[in-house]
């Protein structure tokens, strides 16, 4: 049987959610990922080093037993984010980042940023002690299309970021645009992951056949040549990109909705799903440094030695799993998969 052995690795963009929904998902990443960057947009959101520290403590609490997993934590970065935060987050080891989510711009994001110059004292003290920064890249201005919410994110306020603070290093999240792709290629102290839906889906599946909300996540899918050219960027062996799920699980009554939430679960199938996009474009063998090199490299941190093994099996991916509220429908429920990890 074909399989593909590669070095364990890790989510450098997960939402983990709390209480019985962090129960229910965490056992899923905990089999595929060594360790993540947990997002901090709880209701409400993780702000301090004292919350994070809590938190992580519920994740841990809900690890399966005798099963090794590390939570990396971020802070949510409102308008009154203090600078002394950074230093103290910088001295709790446990906090990798800060999570910057324009208000408005996502599920529970309305503690977030109104505007992105408010917290320059902030960023300057991440410069200074070497603190990442977590993008949501999207303007959140009605008048701007949809679609073009990302590319005006980039010229608007990222570019003039980079210029103020040439030095702070970035992770622009989620990327789903040609146009990221080229800014973070042409730009130092910055990366990028790339989530499995954005590189197997383009926007007509939103719409396959009727609408499709299992299929709705922010930044929205785009046109497939996008789509060709995150695959290119995730395939191409550059360290600036890097695996980050946004696995991001709703009750499916939240999703089928007359105004349904944002986010795709794919903490299920991750790794399953990250290979066969490579698959499609021949390139099974970049898969690796993908998905458990460049990450740490980024975030400074060792590689992980464990290895997994997937294998060239055909299974069905479940229509629903367990979950709180409602069951949990994963990305591409129902559907046939050809990788499974052993
Ligand atoms: N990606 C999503 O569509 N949703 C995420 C939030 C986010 O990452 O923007 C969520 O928390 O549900
Ligand atoms: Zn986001
Ligand atoms: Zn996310």
């Amino acid at each position: 049987m074909e399989t593909l052995t590669l070095t364990r690795p890790d989510d450098w963009h997960l939402h983990l959610r709390d209480g019985a929904a962090l129960k229910a998902v965490l056992p899923h990443t905990v089999r595929q990922f060594a360790r993540a960057i947990v997002m901090p947009n709880l209701k409400p959101p993780v702000r301090t080093v004292d919350e994070a520290a809590a938190y992580r403590d519920r994740i841990l609490a809900a690890v399966p037993t005798g099963q090794q997993f590390e939570p990396l934590m971020t802070l949510y970065l409102t308008d009154n984010t203090r600078p002394e935060e950074i230093l103290a987050a910088k001295a709790a080891e446990f906090v990798k980042a800060v999570k910057y989510y324009p208000a408005g711009a996502t599920t529970n994001s309305d503690a977030g940023v109104t505007e992105i110059s408010k917290c320059d004292r902030v960023f300057e003290a991440m410069q200074q002690v070497n603190m990442p920064l977590l993008l949501h890249g999207e303007v959140t201005d009605s008048a701007v299309d949809m679609f073009d919410r990302e590319k005006v994110f980039i010229e608007k306020y990222l570019i003039p970021l980079k210029q103020r603070f040439p030095q702070l290093r970035v992770v622009l999240e989620h990327i789903t645009t040609s146009e990221a792709v080229e800014f973070v290629l042409a730009t130092d102290n910055i990366a990028a992951t790339i989530t499995p839906q954005h590189l197997l889906f383009n926007r007509n599946s939103l719409f396959q056949g009727g609408l499709r909300p299992h299929y709705y996540c922010l930044p929205i899918l785009k046109r497939e040549t996008h789509r060709q050219a995150l695959l290119r960027a995730a395939t191409s062996g550059n360290p600036k990109f890097f695996l980050g799920t946004d696995s991001a699980p709703h009750p499916r009554n939240g999703k089928e909705s007359s105004c349904g939430c944002a986010g795709c679960f794919s903490a299920l199938h991750a790794m399953e799903l990250y290979a066969e996009a490579f698959e499609s474009v021949d390139a099974l063998d970049k898969l690796e440094a993908f998905a458990s090199f460049y990450g740490p490299d980024f975030y400074q941190m060792p590689r992980n030695s464990a290895r997994i093994t997937l294998s060239k099996t055909t299974w069905r991916i479940p229509d629903e799993l367990p979950f709180v509220d409602d069951g949990l429908v994963p990305l591409r429920a129902g559907e046939a998969m050809t990788w499974k990890m052993v």
